[in-house]
């Protein structure tokens, strides 16, 4: 038993999982949000449509993104006549996509996440790999390995076609896998290119018209591990717990459908009070163990989602402005990137605390929380633990 006890000790980490190092990518095209719907109306060979036009405008600005990338072009979307449409037989035409520029893009966000931790990318042990797109065999995991350049040995978990809250799934994972294998050092990527779901418009589905306004295209990768080689790997932030829980009887509030035609999506008006009414639960059970409950006394690292989502938080939790400064930021810059857009916030809640000259990695305070939500109604949370700076 004595020996079954050391052997336990000296397979795990002594301290807590820890964030060392972030990486972000982009498509090349960027499009403006307020020249979209022109854009969005053309490629589509919608331009008779002008009421229904006139009123994705309104959607568009409504959403207050101000620019997003997408990998599709006017040149791509020439070709594919199906992605076009509105319910076209087209789930080859995006697959040919979005198998090969998945794991490309995922690359060049891991890369620069590599870069910034500086040890060599053959003491990468564990891959986890999450993306709404380009579900595959072997999987977009095993490209990025070869892309990249990884060691066979790595080992691998490839989640696909779970959405926008997979970025805060991915580190909750990656916290128990540092925390249970000593020197383990995890590379996780959220990558999400939406050529699976961009098609044509149709009068009678206006969700599907918000999904066109506000999603796009983006990867970001991390590296997660445990007790930092002193002078090698920099801290930037430890997660110090991470739960998950899944609101009763709410499937139906946002989600979507693989098929022939894409993906198709849905949301419900009432998304963000239902975000909102069930996020305090969340905060109470993570800060108990801290003995807080001021809301306004941590960071705050959540998802997006929409606008009306994050005034809602705001407005429910009495969160003082500003303290969902980076998930707008993030939203307006680059639109919704499912999976991959809490990490581009904490991304850039890290680097604004810098500019800022805070004390620490977070915004000048100690303890973080950092929230994604996505189908289910599935709701990911973590505490996390800032450096100082
Ligand atoms: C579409 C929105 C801009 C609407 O914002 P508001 O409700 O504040 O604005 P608004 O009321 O003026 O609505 C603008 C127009 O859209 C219409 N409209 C809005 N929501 C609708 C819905 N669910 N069904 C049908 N119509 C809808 C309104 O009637 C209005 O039309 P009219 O102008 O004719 O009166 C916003 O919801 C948004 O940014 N959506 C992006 C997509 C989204 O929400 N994704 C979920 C993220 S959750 C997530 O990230 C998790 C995940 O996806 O997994």
């Amino acid at each position: 038993m004595a020996a079954v006890d050391a052997s336990r000790k000296t397979t795990r980490s002594e301290g807590p999982a820890t964030i060392m190092a972030i990486g972000t990518a982009n498509p090349p095209s960027l499009y403006e949000q307020s020249s979209y719907p022109d854009f969005y109306f053309r490629v589509t060979n919608s331009e008779h449509m002008q009421e229904l036009k006139h009123k994705f405008q309104r959607i568009c600005d409504r959403t207050m993104i101000k620019r997003r990338y997408m990998l599709l072009t006017e040149e791509i979307l020439g070709e594919k006549p199906g992605m076009c449409s509105y319910m076209g037989t087209s789930f080859d035409e995006r697959q040919d996509i979005v198998v090969e520029e998945v794991p490309r893009l995922a690359k060049e966000a891991a890369a620069k996440a590599i870069k910034e931790w500086g040890r060599d990318k053959s003491e990468i042990t564990h891959l986890l790999f999450c993306s709404t797109s380009g579900i595959d065999m072997p999987g977009a995991d095993y490209r990025l390995i070869k892309l990249l350049g990884l060691p066979l040995a790595v080992n691998r978990i490839m989640l696909y076609s779970q959405a926008c809250h997979m970025g805060a799934q991915m580190l909750r994972i990656a916290k128990d896998i540092a925390e249970n294998n000593r020197d383990a050092r995890v590379l996780l990527v959220a990558c999400e290119v939406n050529t699976i779901i961009f098609r044509g418009p149709d009068e009678r589905d206006i969700q599907s018209l918000a999904g066109q306004a506000a999603f796009a295209d983006g990867a970001a990768a991390v590296i997660v591990g445990a007790d930092p080689i002193q002078g090698v790997e920099k801290p930037i932030f430890e997660i110090m717990s991470a739960a998950e829980v899944t609101v009763p009887e709410s499937d139906m509030a946002v989600g979507g459908h693989l098929k022939q035609v894409g993906l198709t999506f849905h949301f419900m008006r009432q998304l963000p009070m239902l975000i909102a009414n069930n996020l305090e639960n969340c905060l109470r059970e993570a800060f108990k163990p801290l003995g807080i409950t001021d809301w306004n006394e941590v960071f705050w690292v959540s998802h997006p989602g929409n606008w009306g989502i994050m005034d809602a938080i705001e407005a429910k939790l009495g969160l003082q402005q500003g303290k969902l400064r980076s998930s707008r930021h993030v939203f307006s810059e680059y639109g919704n990137m499912m999976g991959a857009t809490v990490l581009f916030v904490m991304d850039d809640v890290r680097k604004r605390s810098t500019v800022e000259e805070r004390t620490t990695t977070g915004d000048g305070l100690e303890w973080g929380f950092l929230c994604a939500f996505g189908p289910g109604l599935s709701i990911e949370t973590l505490v996390l633990h800032s450096v100082p700076l």
